[in-house]
């Protein structure tokens, strides 16, 4: 069977990022000539995203857009494990709709799983020619610190344990989220500690990581609490 590669797009205040991350996505998938869909997550953006998002199931066809849509605004975490009942791909690419990843890096990704059959393959920010453009000297203490301070808790495989740009086997992304509780931002950081203790192998691509064009960041103050949270409750439970 030919691989299918899912896109999980969650979505919040996206207007403006969506088309253009959806023709980007299309143009890279069609260039490699593979089979690709993408799942768009929305929590009732008060923006209109869902509007456009149903613009683009027109425009691609409902074969490659399904959007699906929650009440409210439910945090990150919940949206993947939300999404993964409506994809159909044996594989699973998480990213985020407003450029910070970029579709131009998902050949990568797949090259490199392809190497060992991996897992999982990361992007990072942290290693190799990896690295982070436009965020402020606050922003880029706060991910360096989140990642310090999980490396000294966790002792991680991984170079970059927040970052969510990431191909998963449908199923390994299934059973690691079956185990993982967080709902906001430090979703992240446990998934990567969970692939571990399941011992699923992952490979690192080095990512340029630019900040947003359009819109503003979610992370607040409270995800930055769930955070220290969430690597507490990881430290003392691992
Ligand atoms: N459906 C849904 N989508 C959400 C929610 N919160 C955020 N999103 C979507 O999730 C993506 C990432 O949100 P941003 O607000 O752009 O995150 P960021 O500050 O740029 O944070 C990035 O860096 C973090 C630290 O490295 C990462 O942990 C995070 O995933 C992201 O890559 C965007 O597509 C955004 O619309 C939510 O509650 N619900
Ligand atoms: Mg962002």
């Amino acid at each position: 069977m030919a691989n299918k590669y899912s896109v999980i797009l969650p979505t919040y205040n996206e207007r403006e990022n969506l088309p253009i991350i959806t023709y980007l996505l299309a143009k890279t998938f069609k260039e490699n000539k593979l089979d690709w869909e993408v799942v768009i997550v929305d929590d009732n953006s008060p923006d209109g995203t869902q509007e456009v998002a149903k613009q683009l199931v027109k425009l691609y066809g409902e074969d490659h857009i399904n959007l699906q849509t929650r009440a409210g605004k439910l945090g990150l975490g919940t949206a993947y494990k939300f999404a993964l009942d409506y994809v159909k791909g044996n594989f699973v690419i998480i990213m985020d709709a407003d450029f910070s990843h970029h579709p131009e890096a998902i050949p990568q990704f797949i090259a490199k799983q392809k190497e060992n059959d991996y897992d999982i393959v990361t992007g990072t920010r942290y290693a190799g020619n990896g690295g982070v453009y436009g965020w402020n000297f606050k922003r880029k203490l706060i991910s360096r610190g989140a990642n310090f301070l999980a490396s000294q808790l966790l002792r991680p495989h991984v170079s970059d344990l927040t970052g969510s740009f990431r191909l998963y086997k449908k199923e390994v992304l299934a059973k690691i989220i079956e185990v993982t509780q967080s709902k906001g931002y430090v979703f992240q950081m446990e998934m990567a500690v969970r692939a571990r203790s399941l011992n699923f192998t992952i490979a690192e691509v080095p990512i340029a990581f630019v900040d947003r064009l359009y819109g503003q960041s979610k992370l607040g103050g409270d995800e930055i609490i769930g955070y220290l949270k969430g690597l507490w409750t990881l430290f003392t439970s691992v």
